[in-house]
């Protein structure tokens, strides 16, 4: 770490000190502010500051409790994260320090806490790019490798020589490994960084693997060099009686590989292991939108080709090409017939809730756009799992009530259901009110159903884009 003074910190004084007991107490600078974080690849593009610069998720939550850095004026902290052996650099740079009442933040600690000691020294940290340019591929040069795709381009766009053959890999290992468990720990700050509530794994804990991907480039003399795209942790949690469960908990593709097809090919390979070695299922903890997205999409396409599902889904398809709706069609399509679940589980180890959320778009991509009653049906029926999902069959008896609430966390809209304890005593109370709540609710659950309609439609065109490329 580098400390960098721009100007001379003031002189002491002691009536200046007296003034400053009554001036504004230092309102601190916040961590997301004044820090950039660059990840580099070799010594050249340390202290550039036109290196690749990410997004961390929020800096803030990693400083103190308020997220802030108290002391300093014209703070600016750039971290250089190496992505050959993911050690990390710190440079400070400010005018002045000064204890405004606050203190002064002791950066050194702070940002040890965050990046351990994968943080070096500069020196330390240049040599590292040559001292450790085999890191990876020493790491992971027994692992299992799960899948491999040769690459015909150059899909990473930064090596180009003729010769070479590259490949990504991905390679299965578990955390126990000591010199794993190391790498795992130098990633951690891209994990606190990157990933939305990430926290650290215990790499003690045998029951841990870690799905690296890689790109390996072999050169003419057959030796060869090996980069992290990416990576994948999982958990693998004892089911009863006598199998196992496989949950995804974190998964991470470096920024400057991302929406390339590698958190894809990591999540592929993860079910590819999940059904070899016939898992009761695979789970995510706490995905993310975007995630559970991908996820989504990779599922669907899954079904898609999931011969034993073919008839289920046609069926469902001439009932709503057939005419107006009933009841039993409805049913159908408002979820995949049981029998159904459970072989998908089985066989392609997708849980039901899971299943679920693919059934719709199983349907919808396999419709005629131009049919307009059939799409009109299939609106009706995605209209009506949602209020069912919602509300109960009954609602209109039993009290229960769809609001929209404000949040916290950024979304669109967030919907509680309440009781009421009855409806007569709410019409007692206020009849107008009644009619109100009944309008709005009716609305709410109409911008619910276009909500999910257009979630739809989005997950079919990706998934129909996929499947051409295919
Ligand atoms: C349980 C948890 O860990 S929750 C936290 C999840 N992790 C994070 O949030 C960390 C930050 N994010 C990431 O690391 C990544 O974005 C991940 C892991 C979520 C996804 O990895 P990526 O490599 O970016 O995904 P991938 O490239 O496979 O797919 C992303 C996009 O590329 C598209 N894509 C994938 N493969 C291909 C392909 N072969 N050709 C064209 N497009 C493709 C996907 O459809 C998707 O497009 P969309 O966003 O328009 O729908």
């Amino acid at each position: 770490m580098a400390l960098k003074h721009k100007g001379e910190e003031p002189v002491p004084d002691a009536k200046k000190r007296k003034r400053v007991g009554f001036t504004k107490i230092d309102p601190g600078i916040e961590a997301n502010e004044c820090i950039k974080v660059f990840l580099v690849k070799n010594q050249d593009e340390v202290g550039d500051r036109s290196s690749f610069c990410i997004d961390p998720v929020d800096l803030n939550q990693l400083f103190g409790e308020d997220g802030k850095i108290y002391g300093y004026k014209g703070l600016k902290i750039d971290i250089w994260l190496s992505i050959v052996s993911f050690h990390g650099y710190a440079e400070f740079t400010f005018e002045s320090t000064s204890d405004g009442g606050k203190g002064i933040t002791d950066l050194k600690t702070a940002l040890q806490n965050i990046f351990g000691e994968s943080l070096i020294e500069k020196a330390d940290f240049l040599e590292s790019f040559s001292r450790e340019s085999q890191c990876i591929r020493t790491v992971l040069s027994d692992g299992a490798v799960v899948r491999s795709v040769p690459l015909m381009g150059d899909e990473t766009s930064e090596t180009h020589v003729d010769a070479e053959v590259s490949a990504v890999e991905v390679i299965r290992m578990n955390l126990l490994n000591m010199p794993v468990g190391l790498l795992y720990s130098r990633l951690i700050p891209l994990v606190l960084l990157l990933v939305e509530g990430g926290s650290p794994i215990d790499i003690a804990d045998p029951r841990w693997e870690i799905y690296f991907v890689v790109k390996k480039t072999r050169d003419k003399s057959g030796d060869y060099s090996m980069k992290l795209l990416g990576f994948a942790a999982a958990y693998l949690f004892y089911h009863y009686p006598d199998s196992t469960r496989l949950r995804i908990s974190q998964i991470l593709v470096l920024p400057q590989y991302q929406g390339k097809g590698y958190g894809r090919l990591l999540l592929e390979s993860v079910n590819f292991v999940a059904v070899s070695e016939n898992v009761y299922d695979v789970t995510f903890e706490e995905p993310s939108e975007y995630l559970q997205h991908l996820r989504t999409c990779i599922d669907t396409l899954r079904l898609l080709s999931f011969e034993p599902l073919k008839s289920a889904i046609n069926s469902a398809i001439s009932s709503l090409k057939e005419g107006n709706l009933c009841k039993k069609t409805s049913k159908l399509l408002s979820g995949p017939p049981p029998r159904m679940t459970e072989i998908v589980r089985q066989k392609l180890k997708i849980n039901k809730k899971q299943f679920l959320r693919c059934w719709e778009v199983l349907i919808y991509v396999n419709l005629d756009p131009k049919d307009k009653k059939c799409m009109d049906n299939f609106k009706t029926s995605v209209s009506d799992r949602v209020r069912s999902d919602i509300l109960d069959k009954d609602s209109e008896n039993n009290g229960k009530r769809l609001i929209e609430v404000p949040n916290d966390y950024g979304h669109d809209m967030t919907f509680i259901v309440f009781q009421s304890n009855t409806d007569e005593e709410v019409d007692d109370q206020n009849g107008s009110l009644a009619s109100d709540q009944s309008t709005t609710q009716e609305e709410q659950l109409n911008q619910l159903v276009d909500k999910q309609m257009k979630d739809i439609i989005e997950i079919a065109k990706k998934v129909s884009s996929f499947d051409n490329k295919q």
